[in-house]
């Protein structure tokens, strides 16, 4: 039995999917069972002598196999052969019609002509009142009739259930698809570890407060300082809805910096205005352990470096826009509490003081400066980054506060060996480096390889052994890397990684830049991108060409200045002194950009910035 099963798997086709072969059996069977059921019939021969009951003893004479001495039988045979069709459910009622048709037909000839002695016989010797021939044509009639009409039935019922079956289909369809987008909003609106306990967590009591305290979180504001001097209601700019519609652009780039690999542990916290919010070490994954130097490391570096990235998205669209927005940075580390507010409009935020003081250091900071907090400089210090000491800084609520200005990544040369060490150290395989960052050694791609070696949030991360060094020379020094790394390095070489289908889920729910991104859609801006980066110096460099505001007067208490000998020089032309003769760029001023621009649409403002 087992074998016959097996062999029957082997048979190619199903009969199930298959009608014609599907009928074919089937017609097969009923046929099979009517001649079984019926042979009998046919053949049977009437008693010869056919006595009454008092004077014959009817019994079966096993003598003569064809002796048919009850003909209630022949009827009884014909139901047999009517329940092979009943069975078969799945028989359209036509065919079933023209079966049970075909079978009566030949029961009633057989009953009312070639059997009908048998039947009369039958009658004369009980001496029934209504012949029996007449009630066995009744009875063949009517079982007919209810066979028909439960095939009626059963073919009805299934056509419902089909029809039922496609309906569900397409409702369930519709579920799915709604229950993806409202999935997707979710996932925009809270980071996706929070959204996950929101959607576990949907069927008990969601009332209850989300609240998830962290003992170290990088936080960042980001303010384009000059955006409300841009920001004017006329009727030439649709009443400052094209103002917004650059805003919009700028917000949307710096958000899809986000979805970029080396940016994944920065979650954004929210925009207030013309201000960004993002915040590195919320997500489980991604946490800056207490007294984990490295980690904290780390994500402070990743944050840094979204700051450049940020830096270069606003240095496009000025030179697309013709505009000159300025961004002001302020970046803290120390304990937050992270929850969600509101039942409607639900928001994720954090609060504590060290939010009070990134927003501190963004409000008291210079346009296109980044002030960092005494804690980010002393996790910094040592990474490849050059800060220079503002001096004491008045901040509300807190007094005098040391804070530094982020000058920008050290150039290789100007690395101090501690420095150089720290890096090394932290890059356990620098021959991987070519497949990261576009093949760029910079100081995030060295970081991020190490950090991605190591299990996220490990307490081991610093104590792990570490295998030998590489050659100095294959790190900052000599060879292709050399050549590579001798100006600053282009962040846009970075590859953008898009996670598949399911990764819509975090899909930008307005825009849809990052999926467009993964479909290689590239907006007119990238493109433009690519043709600046091969036209003109990186962005980053391009940056400091701008002048910088005088920086107010110092208070002193400096821990460390910045001292000639680790200096940082660029190789490009900057000013001297880089806080001195700030004059804000008029707009006019300004170089237009080298590809010549798409026309602007007649009526549109010349503001608007195309992508
Ligand atoms: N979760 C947050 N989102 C946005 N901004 C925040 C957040 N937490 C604090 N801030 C900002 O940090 C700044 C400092 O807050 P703090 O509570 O120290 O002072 P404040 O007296 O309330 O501020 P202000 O006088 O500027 O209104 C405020 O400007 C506040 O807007």
């Amino acid at each position: 039995m087992l074998l016959l099963a097996v062999r029957l798997r082997w048979i190619l086709w199903d009969v199930s999917q298959s009608f014609v072969l599907r009928l074919a059996i089937t017609m097969f069977t009923i046929v099979l069972v009517y001649t079984v059921a019926q042979v009998n019939v046919f053949t049977c021969l009437p008693d010869s002598t056919c006595l009454p009951l008092s004077t014959a003893n009817v019994t079966l004479d096993e003598s003569d196999h064809r002796a048919c001495p009850l003909p209630q039988y022949i009827v009884l045979s014909c139901a047999l052969g009517y329940l092979a069709v009943a069975i078969f459910l799945r028989l359209p009622i036509l065919l079933k019609a023209s079966l049970l048709v075909i079978m009566s037909t030949v029961y009633v000839l057989l009953i009312e002509l070639s059997h009908i002695e048998l039947f009369t016989c039958y009658d004369s010797r009980v001496r029934s009142v209504i012949p029996l021939h007449v009630l066995s044509v009744v009875e063949v009639l009517m079982f007919v009739l209810a066979v028909l009409l439960h095939g009626r039935q059963v073919e009805w019922t299934a056509r419902l259930d089909f029809l039922w079956q496609i309906q569900a289909n397409e409702e369930k369809r519709e579920m799915d698809a709604l229950q993806h987008s409202n999935k997707r909003i979710l996932f925009n609106l809270l980071p996706a570890h929070v959204a996950t306990h929101f959607l576990d967590n949907q069927f008990r009591n969601n009332m209850e407060l989300y609240h998830q305290s962290y003992s170290r979180v990088g936080v960042v504001f980001a303010s384009i300082t000059n955006y409300h001097e841009f920001y004017t209601e006329l009727d030439g700019n649709n009443q400052g809805v094209e103002c917004l519609r650059l805003l919009n652009e700028i917000i949307a780039d710096f958000d899809d910096l986000l979805s970029e690999e080396k940016f994944k542990a920065i979650d954004k916290i929210k925009t207030v205005g013309s201000t960004y919010m993002a915040a590195v070490g919320l997500m489980p994954d991604y946490r800056i352990l207490d007294d984990d130097e490295t980690t904290a490391g780390v994500h402070l570096s990743t944050l840094v470096e979204f700051v450049f990235s940020m830096r270069e998205r606003l240095l496009n669209i000025n030179e697309n826009s013709y505009n000159n927005f300025m961004l002001r940075v302020g970046i803290n580390v120390g304990p937050v509490v992270a929850g969600v507010i509101g039942a409607r409009k639900p928001q994720y935020d954090i609060w504590g003081n060290t939010v009070n003081v990134a927003s501190r250091m963004d409000s008291t900071g210079l346009p296109n400066h980044t002030q960092v907090t005494e804690e980010v400089y002393q996790v910094l210090k040592n990474y490849p980054y050059e800060f220079q000491c503002r001096g004491k800084v008045k901040v509300k609520g807190k007094g005098d506060m040391t804070t530094y200005f982020l000058i920008d990544r050290k150039q290789p040369g100007t690395l101090r060996v501690e420095e150089l060490n720290n890096i090394r150290s932290n890059a356990n395989n620098v021959n991987n480096l070519n497949s990261l960052y576009g093949g760029v050694a910079t100081p995030l791609a060295l970081l991020h390889q190490q950090h991605d070696q190591m299990p996220p949030s490990h307490p081991q991360i610093g104590g792990a052994p570490r295998p030998p060094r590489p050659p100095r020379d294959d790190l900052y020094g000599g060879g292709a890397a050399a050549s590579r790394t001798n100006r600053l390095p282009p962040l846009r070489e970075a590859v953008h990684h898009m996670s598949g289908n399911g990764a819509c889920e975090s899909e930008p729910l307005l825009g849809g830049q990052a999926c467009k991104r993964n479909g290689k859609k590239a907006s007119s801006v990238e493109r433009e991108q690519e043709l600046m980066q091969q036209q003109q110096p990186p962005p980053s460099q391009q940056f400091f060409h701008q002048q910088a505001p005088v920086v107010p007067p110092h208070k002193g208490g400096c821990i460390r200045q910045a001292s000639p000998e680790t200096k940082y020089h660029p190789p490009w032309p900057r000013t001297q002194n880089p806080y001195c003769g700030f004059s804000p760029q008029p707009v006019d001023s300004i170089k237009p950009y080298l590809k010549p621009l798409p026309k602007p649409p007649g009526k549109e403002s010349p503001n608007r910035h195309h992508r």
